[in-house]
């Protein structure tokens, strides 16, 4: 089998209906013409403040990762391995792209543990078994993956889609394209950086410049990058550059060890 492609969704395109198929029209014809193993790890960060905010639930970040108090898990596990894992999969099957929705624990896929009791049921991921997904890949199958993942202790955990993705990456050997609402990293002049390193990477996280849910993408890249070399940062808004830039060429940002 080829090296598999996992492409990690900001969640932000769900908002988008015209992104989210020009999307998967761009997959379907490089499916077609690459015939290569696609697997997807989506965020869904955005339908997620919408649930708390229907429910008058007001929710906070700690440093790009959301506390989740254990009793708002149910909110968010429906939000991200319900609502948003379905929109996904809906628009997937309309391209006619044999999809098959996931989250961490399905197969003993991933392993979670509790990052910080600050954070309540926030998780962090490690690869744990690569079999299901790889049964489904070299079925011809989409997985479509969501970052809901259950601990030992039997309890929901809400992960960082960034960082799921880097542990199925890993699980997996998988080249890695980060698609976001942005064009790559930007520079303290919102320029596009070409090619960012860990010491670029952590000046600009120090300035402030990268910020947010980009520095936990840029942390989450650079450790994947220890692996695989280099991993893409790009927008999904331009869904025609994918095969531009798995080709290699100047698309978004590279993110290099
Ligand atoms: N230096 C930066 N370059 C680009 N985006 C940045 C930077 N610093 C902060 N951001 C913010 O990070 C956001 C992308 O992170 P995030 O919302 O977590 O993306 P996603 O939902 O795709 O995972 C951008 O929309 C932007 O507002
Ligand atoms: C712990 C944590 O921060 N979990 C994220 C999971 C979703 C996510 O990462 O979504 P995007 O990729 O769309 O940002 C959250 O609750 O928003």
């Amino acid at each position: 089998m080829k090296q598999p492609l996992l492409i990690k969704l900001g969640g932000a395109v769900l908002e988008n209906e015209q992104a989210l198929s020009n999307l998967f029209t761009a997959l379907t014809t490089y499916l077609e013409t690459e015939q290569r193993p696609l697997l997807l790890v989506h965020g869904g960060g955005v339908i997620v403040e919408d649930v708390l905010n229907k429910m008058n639930i007001t929710s906070a970040k700690k440093d790009g990762l959301r506390i989740t108090p254990f009793d708002q898990i149910g909110y968010v596990a429906g939000a991200l391995a319900g609502t948003s894992n379905k929109l996904l999969m809906a628009k997937a099957l309309q391209a006619g792209l044999s999809a098959v929705g996931l989250s961490l624990a399905d197969g003993f896929s991933c392993k979670v543990t509790q990052m910080d009791p600050e954070l309540g049921a926030v998780g962090i991921s490690s690869a744990n078994n690569p079999d299901l997904i790889n049964h489904l890949l070299a079925g011809g199958f989409l997985p479509v993956i969501s970052s809901i993942a259950i601990g030992d202790d039997a309890r929901l955990y809400n992960v960082n889609a960034d960082q799921a993705a880097i542990t199925i990456c890993e699980l997996l050997n998988a080249e890695l394209v980060f698609l976001s609402d942005v064009d790559g990293v930007w520079d303290a002049q919102k320029q596009v950086i070409p090619e960012l390193n860990t010491q670029l990477a952590d000046t600009l996280i120090a300035q402030n410049v990268i910020q947010d849910g980009m520095a936990v993408k840029v942390k989450a890249a650079l450790q994947a990058a220890e692996q695989l070399g280099h991993v893409m940062l790009a927008s999904w808004k331009n869904p025609e550059n994918l095969v531009s830039l798995l080709a290699g060429q100047a698309v978004g940002t590279k993110v290099i060890k």
